[in-house]
């Protein structure tokens, strides 16, 4: 089993750790066909950790054809359900076995929090796919109520070679949400992860492998967007794409597919999500506990932060104290790889320049700041923001319209039910939002009439595993992670009519 979470058990993990920096195509690790490579960087220090395989269209054109070999031999589209089971429960207890090292390669290529790594994000990636394997051999297709002299059977079949295109944010955990349904439905995957972090995915890949995924089932492409990304959405061998990041590159996959081979394309992208706190609500500390969560998870770098909050004017003012002093208390900045800290840095250093962009401008625009606001822990080399609050936010200020993807909140205020509902649904975004309510009658109204694919009630979160997760508006297409839903849309439906004689 990993190994427990201290500083000691960090540093000796580290000293033994080995980078997978390679492609993973057809069960081997393999050079970029064109044998370049780039750096990867530690954003808490600025240093290079490593330099890694440069895929582009020659080395996604290789993996898809091992990708469609392996799904026409039937090595694993038509294993029988039991064994792919199997072979996926497995991977998910190689992923909790290595969850050290998994964490660290997180933490060290995304800045993100050691802590939330071992304990969130890859527990969660096992998890995810250990769930999506145990709906395999439960979930069943359907024979229609149709006409005597007719049997009528409407099948899911996987639908071929899927292209994932991945995010920096939760490196692990979105592989996990994207593998986990298109893995047990039979598909062969081809995956590219964020350019600034593939080190966790392509261990992911080895202990896929090593598990008993079948060579060519899934493929591992490091890589930048615009080559390897590109040559993914383009590819006319492809069947469907999964996305997830900005809005901006997943309008992007839908002009590939237009132009290519009409991929279904599944986009999950960003969220400008609102956090509405009622006057009834009577628990201000489990309110500010959750405002704080909302708006700093992983430094904000967080499809579904909740980055604006929307207050009744009665309790502002009590609620910020709140949360101000709870800041204070509970939140600690520091080195990524400290289990203590649960603030690490921001990806790369321009997102940081444009993190601490968007706060100039909502100083200009005469926002009230709170704290926060500059960059600290400079002499570190690292890019690090500390949670920053604005207060007289403005429907038409700049960090209300626009996802800063940073620990930026704006605070806004309201005086009646609809003016909260309005200023919740005045985005081009509908990703996530929570409520905050003791009233049952205002929760379902509310609820309702937030336009938002998940809406939390007095908590912040997700969901789980059980649970869809995408957007409305903007934020989302064609589709949703997690959940048994996500099984039909890595599947094409077919129907047999047989006419009985
Ligand atoms: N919804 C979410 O979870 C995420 C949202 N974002 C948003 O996007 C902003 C930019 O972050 P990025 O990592 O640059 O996100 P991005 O949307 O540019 O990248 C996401 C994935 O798409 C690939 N990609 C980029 N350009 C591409 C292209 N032209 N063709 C095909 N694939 C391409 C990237 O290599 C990466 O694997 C963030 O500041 C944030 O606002 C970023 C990551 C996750
Ligand atoms: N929070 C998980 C989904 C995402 O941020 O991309």
């Amino acid at each position: 089993m990993s190994r427990a979470l201290t500083p000691d058990s960090i540093a000796q993990q580290i000293e033994h750790l080995e980078y997978r920096n390679l492609a993973f195509i057809d069960g081997q690790f393999v050079p970029a066909r064109s044998g370049k490579t780039f750096d990867t960087l530690n954003p808490a220090t600025g240093k290079v950790i490593t330099q890694l395989a440069a895929c582009d269209a020659e080395d996604v054109d290789i993996a898809v054809k091992a990708a469609r070999r392996a799904f026409e031999a039937g090595v694993w589209s038509r294993m029988a359900p039991a064994e792919r089971k199997a072979i996926m429960q497995r991977f998910a207890d190689l992923i909790e076995e290595n969850c050290l090292e998994l964490a660290i390669l997180e933490a060290m290529e995304a800045g993100k929090p050691i802590s939330e790594c071992f304990n969130v994000d890859i527990p969660d990636t096992a998890n995810t796919i250990r769930w999506h394997a145990e709906a395999i051999d439960k979930l069943n297709d359907a024979v229609t109520p149709t006409d005597s002299g007719v049997l009528s059977l409407v099948t899911r079949e996987p639908i071929g070679v899927v292209g994932a295109v991945l995010p920096w944010n939760f490196p692990a955990m979105m592989v996990g949400w994207k593998l986990g349904p298109a893995l047990a439905t039979g598909n062969s995957v081809i995956l590219k992860p964020a350019k600034l972090t593939s080190l966790s995915t392509t261990r992911l890949a080895e202990l896929a492998f090593k598990a008993g995924v079948p060579a060519g089932v899934l493929n591992v492409l490091p890589g930048m967007g615009s080559t390897a990304g590109k040559a993914i959405g383009m590819h006319p061998d492809i069947d469907l794409v999964g996305f997830t990041g900005s809005t901006e590159v997943g309008r992007m996959f839908l002009e590939y597919s237009a132009a290519s081979n009409l991929k279904e394309v599944l986009l999950e992208c960003g969220g400008k999500n609102p956090q509405v706190v009622m006057p009834d609500v009577s628990d201000l500390k489990t309110v500010a506990s959750n405002v704080l969560a909302a708006a700093f998870w992983n430094m904000g770098e967080n499809c579904s932060a909740g980055s604006r909050l929307i207050v009744h004017r009665s309790i502002k003012d009590a609620l910020l104290e709140e949360v101000l002093a709870q800041l204070a208390s509970d939140w600690k900045l520091g080195d990524p790889l400290d289990p203590q800290v649960n603030l690490g840095a921001l990806i790369e250093e321009s997102h940081m320049k444009k993190v601490l962009s968007y706060i100039e401008t909502a100083k200009n625009e005469g926002l009230t700041l709170l704290i926060g606001g500059e960059r600290v822990r400079e002499e570190s080399g690292g890019y690090f923001v500390p949670p920053t609050i604005f207060d007289d936010a403005m429907p038409e200020s700049t960090i209300v319209r626009e996802e800063i993807f940073g620990p930026v909140l704006a605070v806004m205020t309201f005086d009646t039910e609809e003016e909260a509902i309005a200023l919740a649904n005045d985005t081009c975004y509908g990703l996530a939002a929570s409520l905050w309510s003791n009233d049952l009658n205002t929760v379902h109204r509310m609820s309702a009439a937030i336009r938002a694919g998940t809406v939390t009630v007095n908590c912040f979160g997700e969901g789980d595993i059980t649970t869809p997760f995408g957007g409305f508006k903007q934020s989302g297409f064609g589709g949703r992670d997690k959940s048994v839903y996500a099984h039909d849309q890595y599947c094409e439906l077919k129907t047999t009519w047989i006419q009985l004689g």
